[in-house]
């Protein structure tokens, strides 16, 4: 029997999951609240934190890190590769704390597995965001030297994916769909027959605000702020990514917490949240446009997707383009899990960036 950690670094959240083969034994989601996050001026600060979190609670439930077969998280951010299982090597850790290619809890993820690996286990990671299945229309920005890429949640896009292809009998491969994740961060993308050809940038200000980021902004009004002398390099990146979206405009990372307020009356949160989806509707009518219009489904899923007012309102929008179909939360331990096993078995490639 092979004994897995999964562990799941949101911005927002750690998800912590056990398996044995392929049982999950247990599940767990610790919130963080922006007050708990406000202490951190980095990513990078955050790594003792979460990992004291992850320990304790792995002590809780009497699994010792020694016994296991594999530690998976949820991959950083490193040069643009192939989907698949991942080996968490020298290279990957350096890429990743580089931030060349992207900066998110994802990295701090890596760091830890690797350090849960110095005791025995093997650290994996699969289908890192910066998996990159991007066409080559979709790279372009207009800036010779900048390119658009592939930095999103991958792992539950191809994962709620598969699993709305398996629920309607039909192959992955044969479908266009407009998958929307809505988390901490929020990305939607154009998937192809299978393939991941354009999504937003879920982690750099690209595509809809979501609960502590912002979105496409006017970049001439962002130039003139990174030059103001107001900002250090880092508070603008933590601004963009942390404390703008629902917590720059009401203070509030939770996106359920903002809700509750909206429903209760307070119009400022209501205004917000009507805003969000609009912008989030926005973003799927340009991918639902890269599939030429079409598109067998829109497909909702991650944390948001619980509410039905969330996803009723950006509904509204967006029916007339294709069936809305819901499936709320992550199949990201489950997916990070179950790949792990498959290679832990030998029936999948592992790779490794060298
Ligand atoms: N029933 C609900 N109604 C509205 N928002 C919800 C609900 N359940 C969860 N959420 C929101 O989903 C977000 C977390 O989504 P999740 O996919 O777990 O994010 P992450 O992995 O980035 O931390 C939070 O803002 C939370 O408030
Ligand atoms: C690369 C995207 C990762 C992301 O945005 O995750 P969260 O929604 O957990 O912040």
């Amino acid at each position: 029997m092979k004994k897995i950690v999964a562990i799941n670094l949101g911005s927002t959240s750690t998800k912590i999951a056990y398996y044995e083969d392929e049982n999950c034994v247990f599940k767990d989601n610790i919130k963080h609240s922006p007050e708990e996050l406000d202490e951190f001026a980095t990513i990078w600060d955050q790594q003792d934190y979460r990992m004291e979190k992850i320990v304790n609670y792995l002590n809780e439930k009497g699994i010792l890190i020694s016994n296991l077969d594999a530690v998976v998280t949820r991959g950083g951010h490193t040069q643009p590769i192939v989907g698949g299982v991942y080996r968490v090597s020298g290279k990957m850790l350096e890429q990743s704390g580089s931030e060349k290619y992207g900066n998110h809890a994802t990295d701090v993820g890596l760091r830890i597995v690797n350090e849960f690996s110095k005791q025995g286990p093997q650290a994996f990671t699969v289908d890192p965001p910066t998996t990159d299945e991007f066409e080559p229309l979709a790279r372009y920005s207009g800036i010779p030297f900048i390119q658009r890429r592939s930095s999103f949640h991958v792992l539950n896009h191809r994962a709620a994916g598969m699993q709305y292809a398996k629920d309607i009998g039909k192959n992955y491969e044969d479908l266009n769909l407009v998958v929307v994740h809505m988390g901490g961060g929020i990305s939607i993308a154009a998937h192809k027959k299978g393939k991941l050809v354009d999504a937003n940038n879920a982690i750099d200000g690209d595509g809809p605000f979501s609960t502590n980021r912002c979105c496409t902004v006017p970049i001439g009004d962002l130039i003139k702020l990174c030059y103001s002398g107001e900002y250090t390099y880092q508070e603008i990146r933590r601004l963009i990514n942390g404390q703008s979206g629902l917590m720059g405009y009401v203070g509030e990372n939770d996106a359920k917490i903002v809700q509750d307020r909206a429903l209760a009356g307070d119009e400022k949160c209501k205004e917000v949240m009507e805003a969000m989806c609009y912008q989030i509707a926005k973003e799927i009518g340009a991918d639902a446009t890269v599939l030429k219009g079409n598109v067998d489904a829109i497909v909702f899923t991650g944390g948001m997707a619980y509410s039905d007012w969330i996803v009723g309102m950006v509904s509204d929008y967006v029916r007339y383009i294709a069936p809305v179909v819901v499936y709320p939360g992550e199949y990201e331990m489950q997916s990070l899990a179950l790949n792990t096993l498959a290679a832990l078995n030998g029936e999948k490639e592992i790779k490794e960036l060298k």
